[in-house]
């Protein structure tokens, strides 16, 4: 059998703790504290010994804690704190309220005083490391979700918002209108103008049909030159009418490429409104019909099916 460790090895490992440590008598005044309490308090060991625990304590929890310390150490009412984890609130010499996350202890009674030890741990580093993984999250999903050319959704995010549109509309019975709009004779703009025209041509077009489409409406590149539209709680004839406006806009006037060339652009769209038991693809599949028959008739047009 080994032979048990002098307890000044373990005062070691509690003095060189990287968690603050800190020992509370049933009074709330500091009796002890390690370094790295120093380091996060601000406060030297000196002054730390001796002071009350309300110091290091914020506004509302430094008028309570001593009750609870003292109606526990009575006998009169159990802990919520000791033995478990728990996120507080420090105030540091500045006035500086710090998140920590404390494990407090009850570490029994010398020469009749019962004492109280905590490990604590300065959670902003944490805290800033959680906000900035969040952040980081958020953008990956808004790019992720995002046409990278035009700014506006792409495919992905069509799918998803078409999905959820149409599982609405089920509960609620109002009609949904899916379509497609593609730019005419795109391959020619392309030809004529150079690949950078092209692109300059299609984020004319994504932000020209954005700024005609509702607000509740939904467009997004779902192509190469290829856009989807979803029109929420309309029916066929009035949704019509918007791509209408949508095409107009377009075409209204030509699009200025980055070295001066006027290019003029229309779009056909194919329009269908979505029965209660299609799915989205069903849906496409249907307007794709109907862009057909708009590209036939002879561009710049729309039909619905
Ligand atoms: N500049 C540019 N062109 C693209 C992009 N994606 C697809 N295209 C081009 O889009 C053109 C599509 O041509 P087609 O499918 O033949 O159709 P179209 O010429 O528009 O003819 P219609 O649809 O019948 O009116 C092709 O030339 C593709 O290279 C892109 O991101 N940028």
């Amino acid at each position: 059998m080994q032979p048990a460790l002098p307890s000044s090895l373990m005062c070691s490992l509690v003095d060189e703790s990287l968690d603050a440590v800190l020992i509370i008598d049933e009074d709330c005044i500091v009796r002890y504290a390690n370094q790295s309490m120093q380091n996060l308090s601000g406060y030297s060991g000196e002054e730390l010994v001796g002071k009350s625990l309300d110091a290091l304590l914020p506004g509302a929890m430094a008028s309570c804690h001593t009750g609870f310390v003292r109606t526990f150490t009575r006998g009169e009412a159990p802990s919520a704190v000791l033995g478990k984890v728990r996120e507080f609130a420090i105030r540091d010499r500045n006035g500086i309220v710090i998140p920590i996350e404390m494990k407090a202890i009850d570490i029994g009674q010398h020469e009749g005083r019962r004492y109280f030890g905590a490990f604590i741990e300065d959670l902003r580093p944490r805290r800033t490391m959680e906000a900035q993984n969040a952040a980081l999250l958020a953008r990956l999903e808004q790019e992720a979700m995002t046409d990278p050319l035009t700014g506006i959704a792409n495919r992905r995010a069509f799918a998803a918002e078409g999905d959820h549109m149409l599982v609405r509309a089920r509960r609620s019975g109002a009609p949904v209108v899916v379509g497609i709009a593609d730019i005419d004779h795109f391959k020619k703009i392309n030809d004529e103008n150079g690949h950078p025209a092209g692109d300059t041509v299609l984020r004319a077009v994504a932000q020209r049909m954005t700024e005609a489409a509702r607000a509740s409406d939904f467009v997004a590149r779902i192509g190469g030159e290829e856009f989807g539209l979803l029109f929420p709680d309309t029916h066929a004839d009035a949704a019509v009418g918007i791509a209408q406006r949508i095409r107009e806009s377009v075409a209204a006037s030509p699009i200025e490429t980055d070295d001066g060339r006027l290019v003029h652009a229309t779009i056909s769209i194919g329009l269908t409104q979505i029965s209660p038991a299609e799915q989205l693809d069903d849906g496409l599949a249907t307007a794709d019909c109907a862009l057909y028959n708009a590209k036939n008739g002879g561009r710049n047009r729309v039909e619905s099916i």
